[in-house]
């Protein structure tokens, strides 16, 4: 079996730093607002060193690109679910988890959200990665040899023409980076894996194909989690972002317009609105456990997930919120950081 050559983001990676403009995840417009840079390897220097990041997945997964990027000098912890990772802080076995939350081909990880909600962790950092799907086999295996793919049920989702074209049989397993070393630990001749560049070299398979995402521009945004708040940068550092969650009983439009005139009469950008209304989508009630009240388990039809820019400091977004707590059952802040209109591009 080959070996794994250790992890080391810092002296080898390709990284691009893509800029979007309005805070969505979105292709820029021209190929000059994609530059090339960190060529030492050295991404942004946030936190200490030796700080330890939880993430769900094996060494080499995506997840684990983004604590990386986040805190270039931090040691990451592996872990089996999102919900362990969260655990892994809560227990002071990591000092961060990094969770996934919205990605240009999903929408928003209503998943990952929920777990945001039951648990009392605040979003201190946002990164967003380029995610480049290859297709990987065992060294010397073609693919015409292939039967079957694996990999995490969203890279499979991400990659559905492809794979339809490919004929290839698939099973989803808990990440990508997992695919490669059950690829490897049991020899699997007519398997490949879905996964990153990254893993490949980690793991020593061969790519068979690259590019493999059904759309080319293919963004996931991830969130970096920390029992405490971090103190605030100075607002003259650059533009903050803070994040919310807001239940309320019904009326969604009448209260949608309310929220919004709330933000827009402060003049305060809104960057993400998403309505989870099983009128509108179908789905089911949210559920919302408030750790920090623990008696308040609720139901709750109408949940609005809303980021804007602004720091929770500034007079005009304590009036926003104010305003909007006055006419909701349920409002949490769930994080105040600073807005990074950047995408990384790790391969
Ligand atoms: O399996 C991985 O490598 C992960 O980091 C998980 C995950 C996800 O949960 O969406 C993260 C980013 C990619 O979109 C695919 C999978």
């Amino acid at each position: 079996m080959a070996a794994a050559p250790s992890l080391n983001l810092q002296s080898n990676l390709h990284s691009l730093k893509r800029t979007f403009s309005n805070g969505r995840l979105r292709k820029p417009r021209s190929s000059s607002s994609i530059v090339a840079l960190h060529q030492n390897g050295s991404l942004r220097s946030h936190g200490t060193p030796g700080l330890r990041v939880a993430f769900q997945g094996s060494t080499g997964a995506y997840s684990e690109f983004a604590a990386k990027t986040a805190c270039p000098e931090c040691a990451t912890v592996p872990c089996r679910s999102f919900a362990d990772a969260i655990a892994a802080v809560e227990r002071d076995r990591a000092d961060r988890a990094i969770v996934p939350v919205e990605s240009t081909m999903e929408g928003t990880a209503l998943r990952n959200y929920d777990l945001l909600l039951r648990h009392d962790l605040r979003i201190v950092q946002e990164i967003n990665l380029f995610v480049h799907y290859c297709l990987l086999a065992m060294p010397g295996v073609s693919t015409a040899e292939l039967r079957r793919v694996i990999s995490h049920p969203m890279a499979l989702a991400h990659c559905g023409r492809a794979l339809e074209r490919l004929g290839l049989d698939r099973e989803a397993v808990e990440d990508t980076a997992g695919a490669v070393k059950m690829l490897l630990s049991e020899q699997m001749l007519d398997t490949a894996a879905i996964a990153s560049p990254r893993a490949a070299a980690i793991y020593g398979l061969d790519v068979l194909a690259g590019g493999l995402q059904d759309e080319s521009w293919n963004v996931t945004r991830f969130l970096l989690l920390s029992k405490l708040p971090e103190p605030l940068p100075p607002s003259s550092s650059g533009k903050m972002k803070t994040s919310m969650v807001v239940a309320h009983r019904g009326g969604s439009m009448t209260v949608l317009l309310k929220i919004l005139s709330a933000f827009s009469s402060r003049d305060i950008s809104l960057t993400k609105l998403e309505v989870n209304n099983p009128t509108m989508e179908g789905k089911g009630p949210v559920i919302i456990l408030d750790v920090r009240s623990p008696a308040m388990l609720k139901t709750f039809p109408h949940v609005l997930y809303v980021d804007f820019e602004g720091s929770i400091e500034d007079e005009k977004v304590k009036e926003a919120i104010d305003e909007i707590s006055s006419f909701s059952v349920f409002v949490r802040v769930l994080g105040c950081y600073a807005a990074d209109p950047h995408v990384y591009d790790l391969y």
